[in-house]
């Protein structure tokens, strides 16, 4: 969980601090203030150097300043760990955990599991299968021990192939070897997905039931393998084409994750409004799954009004303040998060208002 963080020339942000509170924090101000930055702050350092929204990440960067800076203080149980990173416009300068240049990427992301619900997560229901993929792929990071070292030797397995089957240099020998080692992997891999997808999937109906018992959702994990065929004879299958194209058209890297509305795919079916209600209820329901691990989820949700009626944003709210997740979210007003917030937790909420790239706790408690 977020204990504090501090930013230095990040987006309008000349210098700034944020202490929120383990439960429910409200961020409020104008358009333009700084609201959306705070959360990619959170989210940018959480996870390693990576933003939700859209764009360059070159534009992080305080117009006119070297580098971004961002400290933040993160409480595990009784544990307190320090992340700093500095990112220039040109890239990441430097990732510290605790003083020191951590041993990977992941040893950063492990330790502040952040999600985000905003506008563009409704990417997730309309986007390309990368997303839904990688969607997945956080969940089981945080959840499931042995995901990490499988998918970094799926990985290797697919790098190797592929600079094989560009090489021109191709000895079925060779292939073969990489081919053995891609379809092992890549079914543990999927072993892990089909377990993990099973446990969010009643997870998401759940969430679906109260935010939306309209919508009669569906989850299925697709491999592109024919009925009955093993990753090895798919490999087989597809390798003229991989050794035409240079690149290989099967393995874990290729599952799509179909998301259906009332038995059709949901992109061709749902509203907007509608598939941003089934991407947040497939965020949240990350949520208990990541609680079961024992971890503490740090929620970030910008701009929840838009395009949600007042009955999908109460019920939404209700959902919100309910868990046992640390949440911050951002309105320009806060009426706009009345009276759902009130009903909840509002009495317990930490209050801030940003103006022009400063922030100022508003409230006194938790
Ligand atoms: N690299 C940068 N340097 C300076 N200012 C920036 C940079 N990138 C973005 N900004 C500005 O930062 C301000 C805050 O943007 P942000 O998206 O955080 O606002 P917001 O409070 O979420 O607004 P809204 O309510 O409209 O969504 C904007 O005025 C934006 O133009």
């Amino acid at each position: 969980m977020l204990a504090d963080l501090r930013l230095t020339d990040f987006r309008n942000y000349q210098q700034a601090e944020l202490s929120p509170a383990p439960g429910l924090n409200l961020i409020v101000g104008a358009n333009g203030s700084g609201k959306t930055s705070l959360l990619e702050a959170i989210y940018f350092i959480g996870s390693g150097g990576r933003s939700f929204r859209g764009g360059r990440l070159s534009r992080l960067v305080r117009d006119g300043a070297d580098a971004a800076t961002l400290f933040a203080r993160v409480e595990i149980g009784e544990n307190h760990h320090r992340l700093g990173i500095r990112r220039a416009p040109g890239g990441i300068q430097s990732l510290k955990l605790n003083g020191a240049t951590p041993g990977a990427l992941s040893d950063v992301a492990a330790l502040l599991p952040v999600l985000a619900l905003h506008p563009q997560s409704v990417e997730l229901i309309f986007g390309p299968s990368a997303l839904r993929r990688r969607f997945l792929d956080w969940g089981m990071f945080h959840v499931e021990h042995s995901f990490l070292p499988v998918w970094k030797e799926a990985s290797a397995a697919l790098k190797q192939r592929n600079a094989l089957l560009r090489s021109g240099r191709v000895t079925p020998r060779e292939l073969g070897y990489w081919d053995q080692k891609l379809a092992a992997s890549s079914d543990s891999i999927e072993r892990l997905r089909d377990g993990y997808l099973q446990r969010l999937k009643s997870r998401w109906l759940e969430a679906m039931a109260l935010l939306a018992p309209e919508i009669k959702g569906g989850l299925v994990l697709q491999t592109g393998r024919r009925e009955g065929e093993s990753y090895l004879d798919a490999l087989a299958r597809s390798r003229d084409e991989d050794l035409r194209r240079g690149f290989t058209h099967t393995g874990f890297h290729r599952a799509e994750l179909k998301i259906t509305a009332g038995g059709s795919l949901a992109r061709d079916r749902v509203s907007r409004g509608q598939a941003k209600i089934m991407a947040y209820g497939l965020v949240l329901a990350q949520l208990p799954l990541i609680q079961e691990a024992g971890k503490v989820c740090t929620l970030l949700v910008d701009d929840l009004g838009s395009e949600l009626d007042q009955t999908h944003r109460a019920t939404l709210l209700g959902f919100l303040a309910a868990g046992s997740h640390q949440t911050l979210i951002t309105a320009v007003d806060r009426e706009h998060l009345d009276p759902a917030i009130d009903e909840h937790k509002g009495a317990a909420a930490r209050m801030f208002h940003v103006e022009h790239g400063r922030v100022q706790r508003i409230s006194d408690d938790p």
